[in-house]
């Protein structure tokens, strides 16, 4: 690996956020889920997190090309909604849906310094009332068209675009944000991902 790529892995993973991730859940269609996990890697999110209820299942997410952004994520693949939020509240001090409800809060009434984890919802039908009742809040986007929603990739992104604002406001992007056990695996892991890729 060159010192100029090294560098560009260190940097990378200084910016990864251990207090903000993505729930996936019942997200069907593989071009949304691929254009979450980019700006996911976009914004320094490195834990994402897929619910998976409905068949046929899908093995993985995202991994079709060697630049796709999945490759330097670490994906937790569920079939029930309830490990997942057991997994998610031992890691998350808040569990945020969104839902098209008319009781919803606006995305921008919502504090996002704290460690959060935000719920996107099945292309059809939304996030689940089971969903909705295990989390501790609900927001949207506010909308001023003649369409009711936007398409989930793009909720995604404007909802931890401002989730990054707010981190990098509160100075969580001023050091290592992950712990330091999890930061050397990843490096360990991503240096072999490179030399792996030099080989090819
Ligand atoms: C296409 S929408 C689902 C529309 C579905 N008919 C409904 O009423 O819930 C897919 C997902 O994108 C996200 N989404 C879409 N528009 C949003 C908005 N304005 N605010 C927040 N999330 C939104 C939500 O997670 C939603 O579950």
């Amino acid at each position: 690996m060159t010192p100029e790529r090294r560098e560009r892995l260190i940097s990378t993973l200084n910016n990864r956020q251990a207090n903000l991730t993505v729930v996936l859940e019942d997200v069907q269609d593989p071009h949304n889920a691929s254009a979450v996990l980019r700006t996911c890697d976009a914004v320094g999110i490195q834990d994402v997190y897929i619910i998976n209820t409905l068949e046929p299942r899908r093995k993985k997410w995202g991994h079709r090309s060697s630049s796709s952004a999945a490759r330097w994520l670490t994906t937790h693949q569920f079939d029930n909604a309830a490990d997942c939020f057991a997994e998610l509240r031992a890691k998350y001090d808040k569990i945020l849906t969104t839902h098209l409800s008319s009781d919803a809060v606006s995305l921008y009434d919502i504090d996002f310094s704290g460690s959060v984890a935000l719920v996107f919802g099945n292309e059809q039908m939304g996030v689940s009332q089971k969903v909705r009742d295990m989390a501790d809040g609900n927001f949207i986007i506010p909308q001023m068209g003649i369409i009711k929603s936007l398409n989930i990739s793009v909720a995604c992104a404007v909802s931890i675009y401002e989730a990054m604002r707010q981190k990098k406001l509160a100075g969580h992007y001023d050091k290592p944000g992950l712990p330091p056990e999890q930061y050397n695996t990843l490096l360990t892991e991503w240096g072999y991902k490179e030399e792996l890729d030099g080989e090819l």
